[in-house]
């Protein structure tokens, strides 16, 4: 930032301080935003509330701004400082959940940590995967066993001759919309990819860092297909932990029949649910998007596997998220002008067991169908009641305790300050998980 910015973004602040010491009423404050993405289910919003557009340099309070602009105002060189009316969407560090290697270092970590510490969530037991024996968290095994590339290589590979015959999924760390994703089933294919790739597996000289996961090679499939779930998380703080859960989250499909055969590995309308894959197929439909709701899936499974049995998935997912976040939550950046909307990305296999994909900190807002448009309009409109104090001025001195109304579509998922305040934190802990099941319905 050049001397004359700094300069320009110093006086708008002291302009917001001066507006904001001499307010009386919320009249008075006429709420700036900025924002980055040119969306219309987000300028609606803003503008529905009465709230002006401004540029990044001038006196904002509310930004909504791609990770790279949080990055530069984050960044020590700046030399910004928020005021207390000023609130941005993302955490300073939000990639230590959602950069895919970050976000299993951090669930490794996590789960050490409880181990350690000999908490009964850490438990293990012999599993017998793909026919081989071997350890496995009984309760926290919710993300597929993955290895960063160049730097676990070596350990990658004793666990791949554990089972040869199993497929791993190779993904960039830094991409995404299913950018540079291949499968692989055997180690001289990866071997031969790191060769093209021009010594991509020297540590030293490695471009670019992948992770490379086991493949789910049996998820659920609905009509023949496979599908991932799509849900949307809020966070208003790390610490203590405040998180809701949006209930209209949607499953997206693949256009072509699952398929695990070898000659199917490269086909990515097969085994890649991104929309931003599938919209390229020729199958696709631009009607429904290959995107059924949440509940939808909900009825569908009560219906071909019974409610209880529905319920217990919902629950398993809530708490995988709980515990995603709880896994984060010591290495956030808990910035009291910040808070972020996650998009969770979650595989269920044909046992019903939900895994978690992926998380990212920048769910797209581009809508594909009508469906979405209003879903998405909705996900800000509800986002933006339950981040502001009841009279819509940001204010990160506001106690962050959103009313009943003010939640739409959220669900309360985890607000550890409640909970320590209940006098009996474990019956607390207990009551939610028995209405996990409940809260999407
Ligand atoms: N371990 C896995 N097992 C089975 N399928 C997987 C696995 N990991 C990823 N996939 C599939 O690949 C898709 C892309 O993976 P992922 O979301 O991690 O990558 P991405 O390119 O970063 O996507 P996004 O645009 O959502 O950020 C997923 O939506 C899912 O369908």
């Amino acid at each position: 930032m050049t001397q004359e910015q700094q300069t320009r973004k110093g006086n708008a602040i002291a302009n917001t301080y001066g507006r904001v010491n001499n307010l009386t009423s919320h009249e008075r404050f006429r709420v700036s935003f900025c924002t980055d993405l040119d969306k219309s289910v987000l300028v609606n919003n803003f503008e529905k509330r009465g709230w002006s557009q401004v540029g990044s340099d001038d006196d904002w309070n509310f930004y909504w701004a791609c990770v790279q602009s949080c990055r530069g105002i984050f960044s020590v060189d700046s030399g910004y400082r928020m005021n207390d009316n000023q609130m941005i969407n993302h955490f300073p560090n939000h990639y230590e959940l959602s950069r895919k290697d970050l976000l299993v270092k951090n669930i490794k970590r996590y789960r050490k940590d409880l181990e350690r510490d000999g908490n009964g969530l850490a438990e293990k037991a012999e599993s017998n995967w793909s026919n081989s024996a071997s350890t496995r968290y009984l309760h926290l095994d919710f993300v597929p066993i993955t290895f960063v590339l160049p730097a676990d290589y070596n350990m990658f590979v004793e666990e791949y001759r554990k089972n040869p015959q199993s497929t791993w999924i190779m993904k960039p760390c830094g991409k995404s919309q299913g950018a540079g994703i291949f499968l692989i089933n055997k180690l001289s294919k990866l071997k031969r990819w790191s060769r093209e790739a021009k010594n991509a597996f020297h540590p030293q000289i490695a471009k670019e860092s992948y992770v490379i996961s086991r493949y789910i090679d049996n998820p659920l499939l609905i009509g023949g297909k496979k599908f991932d779930l799509r849900l949307y998380v809020l966070v208003t703080s790390f610490r203590p932990l405040k998180a809701y859960l949006f209930k209209q989250g949607f499953c997206r499909f693949c256009t072509v029949k699952y398929d695990t055969s070898v000659t199917e590995l490269d086909n990515m309308y097969v085994h890649l649910t991104n929309v931003s894959v599938q919209k390229h197929g020729t199958e696709y439909n631009s009607l429904h998007g290959g995107k059924w709701s949440v509940q939808n899936l909900a009825l569908y499974l009560e219906g071909t596997h019974g409610k209880e049995v529905t319920d217990r998935l919902f629950g398993a997912i809530s708490w995988l998220i709980v515990h995603s976040l709880k896994a984060v939550a010591p290495v956030m950046a808990n910035d009291r002008h910040c808070f972020e909307c996650y998009g969770y990305d979650i595989i269920i296999d044909n046992k019903l067991k939900p895994w978690l994909v992926e998380v990212n900190a920048s769910p797209s807002l581009t809508s594909t169908t009508v469906t979405d448009r209003i879903l998405k309009y909705k996900l800000i409109d509800n986002i933006l009641s339950v981040v502001l104090p009841p009279d819509g001025v940001p204010d990160v001195r506001w106690n962050k305790i959103p009313s009943q109304d003010a939640l739409g579509n959220f669900e309360l998922l985890l607000d550890e300050e409640l909970a320590s305040q209940e006098d009996n934190s474990h019956a607390h802990h207990n009551k939610n998980s028995r209405s996990l099941g409940n809260r999407w319905k």
